[in-house]
């Protein structure tokens, strides 16, 4: 059984850069927001159910994010209805990939890992944060959200501050050589531990 790190932050913090850190010290990496496009893509284990609930999301055979996107804006409880079909689906994705890893560390990118409860099935928790502009920055750079949806999304995640009071690690992602320092530091203290244990 591999040693479990679940790596997470709120949105735009780093955490699919700070994933591909922990791949180049040899660890196999699962990602929750990667399990849920292959959900929503045609053939993917969402797509009968969010077409039932949200007939107008499904266009040719996949989940369209825009189209989920405008009407989460206009409805304040369909969010909560997709998490519904969504989450167990990606908690099954995530079990199987475990199941199947061979790396000695396994580090399971998931946004939502304290809301979610999901931090309980890990060995570590990283939390990585930067100061509150650079997130706005960076998720309104890739141009993929209005204010609007980085508002509603951050409302619906748990403080930064929060975060990093429960988190084992905290990588600072102020840069990528200094993630990528980090990084190292905690995949060394870890196998340490496995060494002794
Ligand atoms: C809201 C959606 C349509 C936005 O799609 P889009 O392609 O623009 O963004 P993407 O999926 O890359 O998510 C970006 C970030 O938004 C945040 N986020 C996404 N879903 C949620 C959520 N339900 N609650 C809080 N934050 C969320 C995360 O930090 C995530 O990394 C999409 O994220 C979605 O369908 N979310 C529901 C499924 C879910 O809960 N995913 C979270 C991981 S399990
Ligand atoms: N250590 C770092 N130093 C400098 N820039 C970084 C660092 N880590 C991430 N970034 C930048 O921040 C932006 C968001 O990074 P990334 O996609 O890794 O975040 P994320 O937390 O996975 O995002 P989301 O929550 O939206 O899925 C990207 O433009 C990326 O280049």
């Amino acid at each position: 059984m591999s040693f479990l790190i679940g790596l997470t932050g709120s949105i735009g913090m780093g955490k699919s850069t700070t994933a591909r850190l922990f791949a180049a010290e040899g660890c196999d990496i699962w990602d929750a927001d990667a399990a849920v496009h292959r959900l929503y893509d045609v053939g993917g284990l969402a797509v009968e159910s969010i077409a039932t609930a949200f007939p107008d999301a499904v266009h040719e055979g996949a989940v369209s994010r825009d189209a989920l996107k405008t009407i989460i804006s206009n409805d304040p409880t369909a969010l909560h209805r997709i998490e519904e079909i969504v989450h167990p689906l990606v908690t099954a994705d995530r079990r199987a990939f475990v199941a199947k890893a061979t790396s000695d560390i396994v580090v399971l990118d998931i946004p939502l890992l304290f809301e979610g409860g999901g931090a309980h099935d890990m060995d570590a928790t990283v939390v990585v944060t930067a100061p509150p502009a650079v997130q706005r920055e960076r998720v309104l750079a890739r141009g993929a959200m209005t204010e609007a949806q980085f508002e509603m999304i951050l409302s619906k995640q748990m403080p930064d501050a929060e975060k990093r009071k429960r988190a084992t690690y905290i990588v600072l992602t102020d840069t990528v050589e200094h993630a990528s320092e980090q990084v190292a530091a905690i995949v060394a203290e870890v196998r340490k531990g496995l060494e002794n244990a």
